[in-house]
């Protein structure tokens, strides 16, 4: 499924009308039948609804949504906010043809004063005003429409997208639709991705609208959901007659003398994901108290300094030999030792690097290195962190995920996994995937640690993108299991996600 902006979707429409030869009144068609089915399901004949139209083609939309719900018997009030002679093209058309069906529409600024008492706390209010074509700030008459409406307790449902709320971006200092549900048209749009505008759309569900997928070639943009379906169908499953060699080597390089639970947690996340050999580096006195949590790993104890690693050349040249993945930063705390650490295997190392945690504060200072390395470094960056990696800040970051992480993976030659919810995936060609699982019961110190484990023990033995975003999703999946047995998010902790990934798993059987 793909993930568009209100600039792709106008011209994949336009692609669909003028080359593939699909008239958009077809498509306005199919859009608000697709809707309509969507209401009568959801909510049946019984409920009153009231569609509020704008003059674009999200409005033509409103009209045969309203149009097929008469049809179907519902009971339906229309009204429309700009005059009547703003109507032209599609949504002309098909307000005619709602028109000649027998059908009336009123205007909004007639019934204004009398509008709330109109409604009963039944109705549905549908939001017909402004879609993906909006530009700038939302215009009056529309933003006190879209202000009297967020008033109401109704329960409103927006087509295609929450009106006022870009498509493509987090850009929102005007009023806007607070939808409880949005029908959205073909795709999702970028800005249901983001923290700011994602609360603004309410429940999401996509309807078809008849777009042929082969249009999709003409788009630059690769953005697109990462979910059971791809993770299913890129699985590579383990030869029966497999041994511990086949299923990868791993190392894990963590845990200063006061955080060793940040390589018990990584460690243990790779041992459960699969990993045929997990060897954690650690300072000495660390040993004891991980191997108790996981014992299926194997120990490298490297030098320190005043209870943080300080590995020598010889150490890490020892460590690396037959590694298909090394991860390193979980609770390595920063000191000059680990930019050295760092840098030495950005160099050396001729496997898949991941640097995380304390790791990435030492990416500013190895950046060319980062570039000439010609063997997979992923980098995997909460927002704070790619904040600092950018000289931004962490709202910038929000605001603009999609382009800060694939800006970065194309100019570093990096996979970036930006975490957070719905975290990103991008790869250095500029192909972008999103998660859809996960929930606010991992927001909590070491769920980073869990994840960084389970990245590196997928990539020692799939192909590369699709180990990192399907380490994502079973991470998130894991989380929304126990979000369902035990209801309290609070409760979840990184210990129980490495617990649960067996039953994350098993959506990929190996039976
Ligand atoms: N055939 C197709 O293409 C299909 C498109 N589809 C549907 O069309 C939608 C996109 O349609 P669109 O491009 O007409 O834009 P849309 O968002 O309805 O309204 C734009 C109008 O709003 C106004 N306006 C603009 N900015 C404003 C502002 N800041 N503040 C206030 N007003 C503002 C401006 O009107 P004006 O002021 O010029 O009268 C402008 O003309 C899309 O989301 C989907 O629902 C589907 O039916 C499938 C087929
Ligand atoms: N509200 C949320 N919804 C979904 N995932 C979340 C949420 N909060 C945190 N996460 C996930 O939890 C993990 C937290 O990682 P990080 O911030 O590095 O934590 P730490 O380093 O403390 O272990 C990331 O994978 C992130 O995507
Ligand atoms: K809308």
């Amino acid at each position: 499924m793909r993930i568009v902006t209100g600039e792709e979707m106008a011209s994949i429409d336009a692609i669909t009308m003028n080359k593939v030869g699909l008239p958009g009144a077809v498509l306005m068609e199919n859009a608000g039948r697709g809707i309509a089915r969507k209401l009568l399901d959801h909510y049946g004949r019984k409920r009153r609804f009231f569609i509020v139209i704008g003059s674009g083609n999200n409005g033509g939309d409103g009209f045969v949504v309203a149009r097929v719900l008469k049809d179907e018997g519902a009971e339906v009030q229309v009204f429309i906010v700009p005059e009547e002679s703003r109507y032209k093209g599609d949504a002309k058309l098909h307000k005619r043809v709602f028109e000649q069906s027998g059908y009336r529409w009123k205007y909004w600024k007639d019934i204004e004063s009398q509008w709330p008492a109109m409604l009963y706390e039944t109705d549905i209010i549908v939001d017909a005003l402004l879609g993906t074509g909006i530009s700038g700030q939302v215009k009056e008459p529309y933003a006190s429409v879209i202000a009297s409406i967020n008033k109401l307790k109704n329960e409103i449902v927006s087509i295609d997208l929450p009106s006022g709320v870009p498509a493509g971006s987090a850009e929102l200092n005007h009023e806007a639709i607070k939808a409880d549900r949005t029908l959205t048209l073909q795709w999702t749009k970028v800005s249901y991705y983001l923290e700011e505008t994602k609360p603004y759309y309410g429940e999401v569900d996509v309807v078809p609208i008849g777009i042929p997928p082969n249009t999709l070639r003409h788009l630059a943009s690769q953005r697109y959901i990462w979910g059971k379906n791809e993770v299913v169908n890129s699985w590579v499953m383990s030869k029966p007659n497999a041994h511990k060699g086949d299923n990868g080597r791993v190392g894990i390089i963590a845990g200063s003398e006061a955080m060793p639970g940040a390589a018990a947690l990584a460690g243990s996340a790779a041992v459960r994901s699969g990993a045929g050999f997990t060897t954690i580096a650690t300072v000495a006195q660390n040993v004891p108290v991980i191997a108790s949590h996981v014992k299926e790993a194997m120990y490298t104890i490297f030098s320190e300094k005043h209870g943080y690693l300080a590995p020598t050349e010889t150490e890490l040249a020892a460590f690396m030999d037959n590694k298909q993945s090394i991860a390193v930063g979980p609770g390595l705390g920063r000191t000059p030792a680990l930019t050295k650490m760092v840098a030495y295997l950005l160099v050396h190392f001729k496997g898949v690097l991941i640097l995380d945690a304390d790791a990435l504060h030492c990416l500013k200072e190895c950046g060319p290195i980062v570039q000439e390395r010609t063997a997979p470094t992923v980098i995997t960056p909460h927002p704070g962190e790619m904040a600092m990696l950018i000289d931004q800040s962490v709202s910038y970051v929000n605001k603009n995920r999609f382009e800060v992480a694939e800006s970065y993976a194309e100019q570093y030659g990096v996979y970036v996994v930006l975490k957070g919810p719905n975290t990103i995936v991008a790869e250095p060609s500029g192909c972008i995937s999103v998660n859809v699982t996960g929930n606010a019961g991992l927001a909590k110190g070491g769920s980073g640690d869990v994840l960084t484990g389970m990245v590196a023990a997928l990539v020692a033995r799939q192909r590369i993108q699709p180990a990192l975003s399907s380490a994502v999703f079973f991470h998130g999946y894991a989380a929304d299991l126990l979000a369902k047995q035990r209801h309290v998010l609070a409760t979840i902790t990184p210990s129980d996600i490495i617990e649960h990934l067996p039953e994350a798993f098993s959506i990929v059987d190996d039976d």
